[in-house]
């Protein structure tokens, strides 16, 4: 007989009254529980009675779901939840392709087109922290009916804008909105799932966000045609999903039940778990959620959530889990290299304006694409895997960018001539003498003639501040018309090695959004307890869109001082870093139930990534202030151990 130790002694359960003890219980062992108290091991006949009708009782509410969870209501409450996804993805991805329009049409100048982006991303942070309280207090469905409202009314206010101010108040409620679904939906659908179907349902939400960058791309690309006032039909097309989605939780999707029973409804609760499983033989679950949340209550204590979070051990390390996962998220650098697809592929040879919109909607559909590979893997190969693998193929696929962008920088062609430009005379631009430098300067372009693969008589010059695509004076500015033979390359240099970019870019997306894309959102909406989940899932959301807008405000700046490849660089470090962090951390919640995943987070943290197994049940025999609550021990100073045999 071997003994597992437990991962609480009972002196310690006294003062932290969130503990509980877990054991990881291989299959075809038995549990038997001894509690050691000073030195001297005693058996507890009953509690390994208890424990194994459990053990039991779990498995059969797993296989209850495999038929009822089946139920077709629980996709359909899908698809409406991840509209917000949508949402979310579409009014996120349509401001570029709006942006080229709106800036000619409004004259904007680079600091309100870079306002008119970042408006809405920060105010996205900030609902999103706030809207834990909302769903805290109002329950999931108001909240996701909130959120589509204001994307109507942001939708609205964007198509009618007639100046700028009314656009950048517009973009800050479709921010807002953007920041409350983000964190609800994810919560919502993990919360109506079966166990076995959950990775897969709320990967959809993050399979809707890429479908609404993609969908949001090919709008851009239609309405570039229509030249002046396509931006509104661009911005206002939200409206359509916003309103479907408010009339579907409006007229007939229902309260997550868990919020319910977190609530006291409980006829309510059951009514609705009977409707989304299409079945009345819900009790076993029903009763297995009940207790559990009744405890969680009772051991969660009162005051502010967020303290109560940090108090407790298990719900702080999933909070610094989830965080650190929407965080290196970020950091791996997703939205940098989606924004600067088109600059990519610009350097891949693709000159033509219109072409490089269309090929931006090919790199978004990509992203849509691998993302539905993440769908498809997630209840087969698991969280923890399909994060790890995506995270490495991440990396590996930044530094394949990064050597592109090293290999183009270090062929550079040289700047041969140096004009003098009679509207700035003082231009720093002329001085330069390779166009890797002319480049990495914003205020800078580089103007040259392309024969085959030789670069002739090119110069740097200043661009035009109120459109990019063109010099402010000379051969390259479209304005004097006086070469049409002149190339003009903002931001990038003609090389060729554009296709190590190339296929760095394709390499990336095919790694990172099977995993990295979805699996934060997933994975925060299962780890944190019920009384814990609206304040954790608000943390991880807030820190996901503070570090998006960290993220895309410093690409530029970083990229002037380490250069193109060395910002690459840094984020393939970052990756390796988020790696790391994630071995050690992350454990595996594929088909447990969301009651017992906090389990996973009773060890010491980055002890838990060693916890996942495939063939491993988790059981939580519960204790209450000392006494284990299958009734028969008294509490006593000591350490529990459970023994496999
Ligand atoms: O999971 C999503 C997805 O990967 C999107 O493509 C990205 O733009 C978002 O920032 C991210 O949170």
């Amino acid at each position: 007989m071997s003994f597992v130790r437990c991962f609480y002694n009972l002196s310690h359960l006294r003062c932290s009254s969130c503990c509980y003890m877990s054991a990881v219980v291989k299959d075809g062992y038995e549990l038997h529980i001894m509690d050691q108290v000073t030195g001297s091991a005693r058996r507890v006949e009953d509690e390994r009675r208890l424990i194994r009708a459990r053990a039991t009782a779990a498995q059969s509410v797993g296989s209850s779901h495999s038929q009822d969870g089946s139920s077709r209501f629980v996709y359909v409450l899908s698809f409406f939840s991840a509209l917000g996804g949508f949402l979310f993805g579409y009014d996120t991805g349509v401001v570029s392709g709006a942006m080229l329009l709106l800036k000619k049409e409004m004259n904007l100048s680079a600091f309100w087109q870079e306002l008119l982006v970042s408006s809405t991303v920060g105010a996205a942070a900030l609902s999103a922290l706030a809207g834990g309280c909302l769903n805290g207090l109002y329950g999931r469905r108001k909240c996701i009916m909130l959120a589509s409202f204001i994307f109507t009314v942001g939708g609205i206010v964007l198509s009618v804008a007639p100046n700028k101010t009314v656009l950048l108040f517009g973009r800050l409620i479709v921010g807002l909105g953007i920041g409350v679904a983000s964190m609800t939906v994810p919560v919502y659908i993990a919360e109506v799932s079966p166990p076995q179907l959950r990775g897969q349902l709320v990967t959809i939400n993050t399979l809707f966000i890429t479908g609404g960058q993609f969908i949001a791309s090919v709008v851009d690309g239609a309405f570039s045609y229509m030249g002046h006032n396509g931006w509104r039909y661009m911005l206002g097309l939200s409206v359509v999903p916003a309103v479907l989605q408010f009339l579907g939780f409006f007229f007939f999707l229902p309260e997550s039940p868990r919020w319910l029973l977190q609530k006291g409804d409980t006829q309510q609760a059951r009514e609705v778990l009977t409707q989304i499983r299409a079945t009345e033989n819900v009790n076993e679950e029903y009763d297995g959620i009940k207790s559990i949340i009744e405890e969680e209550e009772k051991e969660a204590g009162g005051g502010p959530v967020l303290c109560r979070i940090l108090a407790c051990a298990p719900a702080r390390r999933a909070l610094i889990v989830g965080c650190g996962l929407q965080m290196f998220q970020q950091l791996s650098g997703i939205n940098t290299v989606m924004y600067y697809s088109a600059t990519i592929l610009q350097m891949a040879g693709v000159r033509d304006d219109k072409t490089a919109i269309w090929l931006s909607a090919a790199t978004a559909f990509t992203n849509f694409l691998f993302t539905l590979v993440g769908v498809w893997l997630v209840e087969r190969v698991g969280r923890r895997k399909l994060t790890l693998g995506s995270i490495v193929g991440t990396g590996v696929s930044l530094s394949v960018l990064a050597v592109g962008f090293l290999l183009s920088a270090q062929t550079s062609p040289p700047v041969t001539l140096h004009p003098s430009d009679p509207t700035s005379p003082n231009s720093t631009c002329t001085h330069y003498g390779f166009c890797e430098q002319c480049m990495l300067d914003p205020n800078c372009g580089f103007c040259y003639y392309e024969n085959g693969s030789t670069i002739s008589g090119s110069s740097c010059e200043p661009v035009d501040p109120a459109n990019t695509e063109q010099a402010a004076s000379g051969r390259c500015s479209n304005g004097t018309q006086e070469d049409p033979s002149a190339l003009w390359a903002y931001n990038y240099c003609p090389t060729s090695y554009s296709w190590v970019v190339l296929l760095g870019l394709i390499l990336y997306l095919a790694f990172f959004a099977p995993g990295m894309g979805p699996m934060p959102w997933t994975v925060n909406s299962e780890i944190y307890p019920l009384w814990a989940r609206s304040t954790g899932n608000a943390c991880s959301a807030g820190v996901n869109w503070i570090f998006n807008v960290l993220v895309s405000l410093t690409f530029l700046h970083v990229a002037e001082y380490l250069t193109y490849y060395g910002a690459f660089f840094l984020y393939t470090g970052l990756a390796v870093l988020g790696f790391l962090f994630l071995l050690g951390c992350l454990p595996e919640t594929k088909g447990l139930m969301l009651e017992d995943i906090e389990t996973l987070f009773s060890r010491r943290l980055c002890t838990c990534g060693a916890l996942g197994g495939e063939h491993t049940h988790y059981i939580r025999p519960h204790l209450d202030l000392g006494k284990l609550h299958y009734g028969t021990l008294e509490p006593e100073e000591g350490i529990a151990y459970i023994s496999l045999q």
